[in-house]
């Protein structure tokens, strides 16, 4: 049964794992025939660690590259042992303290300032429940109105205590939590489904190492996984006997034709592929756009839900930038510092600061723009966010602390420049009818038969997350199993014939 996997991202590796470990020739209607076809030069996609040759000569010489330098997904959401990333890490042998590390659990964790430079005050999780009962005051008044309208409107008018939407702290909470967890500005996300996804209950935990610990093990075959039908079970499997995923590197799936016998894709240097079935993983970003270098077309066209579902749903962008120092100049206790400051873009411009150090004891200081901010920030130069973070880190830092005037090493992403991602990940947009439902009748079952897709936009429950996309992986590649591939193809082959047979006497 032949079946190729369109991206090497964690969905396309996630569904090249359990296809490999879990095919059974019998009941899967014969021997597995995996191509696995990725546009781009790299494994891990939008989970991305920083390599030598990427980050250069003055992040090596530093050994920076040994802090958790992720350009992508940095956290596992929620980490706790029925998590599916944390299993991965478990059967890796890694805990939190042993290559794992805890960041923040409580906001006392954050050192906030609001533009004095004479203190810089911890922020009581008090605050942060004020936030919280206005967001849910907004999402509330919504849904009694039956109407949905951004979460930037639906906020008019609430206050409580010394918060509303106009004051600084209640801006940097909205960006550094809803903004930072849809990527979609408030003034784009639905107030009534915006966070009707759910959430794993557990840690905040980064991968010393960085995540590519993650997509490397699924990679090489260092861990074996169970098809998640039943809860998911990782193994770790010894050096002799890994099975790994081989990826065809540098084949951007352009084309992608389906009918009842088979799947064609055609990548841009032309080149043919025919199989089963397909699993397109490609980002949501991709699927939206219509650029000569990331567009990807269907025939016949996708169905209306389909074709629905990628146009309501919204793309988000966050920027991260890593900033590396010659020495840690900064007070390295805190896992945070923020700046709470009000105003689009500036709340979510360089306002929010994790200080690597603390986990790592590296130099570096990671840096976002959030919701609206990200696309300004993709524009600047790197002079240009010098600086802005500059300016902004003089007004968070106590002042008897002397921000260096020297630009640090800067390496930052472009997500939504990126042709193979065209941003960051998905948010339910103003409008969409439903977020989960939109999501499901969109890619909750195969396109006739022979396409399947996978990724975060594809998670009714986990959109935008690394364990999202793992579990669409494997979902798809349950659902590829189930297909019954011979018995399909056999009757395709059938009607085929029949057909023949009948066209013949006007040949
Ligand atoms: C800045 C940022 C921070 C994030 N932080 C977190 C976090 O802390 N925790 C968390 O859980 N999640 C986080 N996420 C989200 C998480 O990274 C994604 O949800 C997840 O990695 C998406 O995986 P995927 O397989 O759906 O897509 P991708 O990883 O994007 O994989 C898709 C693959 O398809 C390839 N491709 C694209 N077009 C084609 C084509 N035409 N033909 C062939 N191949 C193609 C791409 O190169 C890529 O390798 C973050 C994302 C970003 C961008």
């Amino acid at each position: 049964v032949k079946v190729i996997v369109v991206g090497a991202g964690t969905s396309g590796l996630a569904a090249a794992r359990t296809l490999i470990d879990t095919w059974d020739a019998t009941a899967n209607g014969g021997p597995l025939e995996l191509t696995v076809l990725e546009a781009g030069t790299r494994i891990g996609g939008r989970v991305w660690t920083l390599n030598a040759d990427e980050a250069g000569a003055a992040w090596t010489t530093a050994g920076a590259l040994g802090a958790p330098t992720d350009m992508g997904a940095s956290w596992i959401h929620g980490s706790n042992l029925s998590h599916p990333i944390t299993k991965i890490a478990t059967a890796l042998g890694l805990a939190e303290g042993a290559g794992l590390v805890r960041t923040r659990n409580s906001l006392a964790e954050l050192q906030l300032c609001s533009g004095q430079t004479s203190s810089c005050p911890s922020v009581s999780d008090d605050k942060y429940t004020v936030y919280q009962s206005l967001i849910a005051q907004a999402q509330r008044d919504a849904e009694a109105a039956n109407s949905d309208k951004s979460l930037w409107e639906a906020l008019s008018g609430l206050s409580e205590l010394d918060q509303s939407r106009s004051s600084d702290l209640f801006q940097f909470h909205l960006a550094s939590s809803a903004e930072f967890n849809t990527a979609g500005p408030a003034s784009e996300l639905s107030a009534l489904f915006y966070n009707d996804d759910s959430k794993y209950k557990g840690s905040e935990l980064v991968w010393a190492q960085g995540y590519k610990t993650m997509y490397e093990a699924l990679q090489s075959g260092a861990v074996r996984v169970t098809d998640g039908s039943s809860p998911l079970q990782v193994t770790a499997v010894e050096a002799g006997s890994r099975n790994p995923i081989s990826v065809t590197y540098n084949k951007r799936v352009r084309d992608v034709s389906y009918n009842s016998a088979e799947v064609v894709l055609t990548t841009e240097d032309n080149a043919v592929y025919r199989a089963d079935y397909a699993i397109i993983t490609v980002p949501l970003g991709v699927l939206k756009s219509s650029d000569a270098s990331s567009q990807v077309t269907f025939s016949p066209a996708l169905p209306p839900a389909t074709a629905n579902g990628i146009a309501q749903l919204g793309f988000g962008n966050v920027v991260k930038v890593a900033l590396l120092f010659p020495s840690a100049w900064w007070p390295t206790g805190a896992h945070y510092y923020g700046l709470a400051q009000a105003g689009e873009p500036d709340r979510g411009l360089f306002t929010y600061y994790l200080n690597v150090h603390a986990l790592s004891t590296k130099p570096v200081l990671m840096t976002f723009a959030l919701g609206g901010a990200a696309d300004v920030a993709e524009g600047m130069t790197n002079a240009e966010m010098w600086t802005k973070i500059r300016a902004n880190l003089v007004k968070i830092m106590p002042s008897d602390v002397t921000v260096p005037t020297t630009a640090p090493e800067i390496i930052r992403s472009n997500w939504r420049a990126n042709p193979l991602a065209k941003g960051a990940y998905t948010f339910v947009k103003v409008g969409t009818p439903n977020g989960k439902a939109t999501i499901t009748s969109a890619f909750g079952g195969s396109v006739g038969g022979r396409l399947f897709f996978a990724g975060e936009h594809t998670s009714a429950l986990y959109r935008g997350t690394v364990h999202g996309a793992f579990q669409s992986g494997q979902e798809a590649a349950r659902a590829v199993k189930a297909s019954r591939p011979t018995q399909v193809a056999a009757r395709a082959v059938k009607a085929e014939k029949r057909l023949d047979a009948r066209l013949v006497p006007f040949l």
